[in-house]
């Protein structure tokens, strides 16, 4: 009944909790938090099932041998227990600009196999659509196409321990525990037949940030022309307007990990066809109680300066 009250109180009357005391405020502010916490559980269940009743026969649904999903130079820094030595991380890594780094990642044969796997998943809502079980074909997220497991390792075995060595101060702390993974496809304005293969939706993408504390942007295919990937200064960083630099991956399995923040853009592809999977990650837990309600990610300080999602921003 508290939480119900409180609900509607916070959502009718200006200054709400200013009348309550602080004891009852952190009583609700947990009671919020278990119901949260119950909502999380039950979506992933939720989710589960949706996975488990779809009938998409994925070719990729479990983990290849390690030897068959990280590039030999990335596989070299992890241990018997899956662990990335970090001491040698600058074996690997370049960084391309102020804050973004790039190293081999995945095997070129997996990136393939996930591009043949987006390939099935576009032919399988197509057709979804056709029966009228769904309005719209679906997009190409992993965890519908029963590829969660890539996103579940990149978390573990790459974003998280990387994110701590490179971004700590980002971080301050917390732990990401979300993820949310995904297939971009882009092709010249004028792809041609597009068949039944996974549709490439556009041929650049404006400079954004993303709706994630770290990003990992793995490259699929790079027989591409144009498509760079072109990074700005952070959000809030005053830098927002500077270019910074610029990256194209040698090769598919080429990896980019970037705070969120950090703004960034793909130019115009003007021949082949560019995929990449890009992975967001985010703490849930922790920290979204402190954060700025309309970006998430900034004024984690109490202190510091006004909101950048002001005016300005929106
Ligand atoms: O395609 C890329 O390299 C970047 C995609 C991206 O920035 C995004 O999806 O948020
Ligand atoms: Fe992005």
């Amino acid at each position: 009944a508290m939480v119900m009250h409180a609900t509607f109180g916070l959502d009718h009357y200006p200054n709400y909790l200013q009348r309550w005391q602080m004891s009852d405020i952190e009583e609700l502010e947990m009671k919020l938090r278990a119901q949260l916490d119950k909502v999380v559980e039950e979506k992933e269940k939720l989710r589960q099932k949706l996975l488990s009743s779809s009938s998409f026969l994925c070719r990729l649904a479990t983990a290849p041998a390690p030897q068959d999903i990280w590039d030999k130079r990335f596989l070299e820094l992890i241990d018997g227990d899956g662990k990335l030595r970090l001491g040698k991380l600058n074996k690997i890594l370049s960084e391309e600009a102020d804050g973004v780094y790039s190293f081999p990642l995945l095997q070129p044969s997996l990136c393939q196999q996930i591009v043949s796997c987006a390939n099935d998943f576009a032919a399988f809502t197509r057709q979804e659509k056709l029966e009228g079980k769904f309005d719209s074909e679906r997009p190409a997220v992993l965890d519908m196409m029963k590829l969660g497991w890539i996103n579940d390792m990149l978390l573990r075995q790459v974003v998280s321990p990387l994110a701590e060595a490179l971004f700590e101060d980002e971080l301050e702390g917390e732990t990401l525990d979300w993820r949310h993974g995904y297939i971009v496809g882009y092709a010249p304005k004028d792809p041609g037949q597009a068949g039944t293969e996974f549709r490439p939706r556009r041929n650049h993408l404006v400079s954004h940030t993303d709706d994630s504390e770290i990003t990992l942007n793995v490259c699929l295919q790079s027989d591409y022309q144009g498509g760079e990937l072109v990074f700005h200064g952070r959000r809030g960083s005053g830098e927002e307007l500077k270019t910074l630099g610029s990256f194209k991956a040698p090769a598919p399995g080429w990896a980019v990990l970037h705070v969120g923040r950090q703004l960034h853009e793909v130019l115009p592809v003007t021949g082949g066809k560019r995929y990449g999977l890009i992975l967001w990650t985010r703490s849930m837990r922790g920290m979204r109680s402190g954060v700025c309600p309309c970006c998430w990610l900034n004024r984690r300080h109490p202190t510091s300066a006004a909101c950048v999602c002001g005016p300005q921003w929106n």
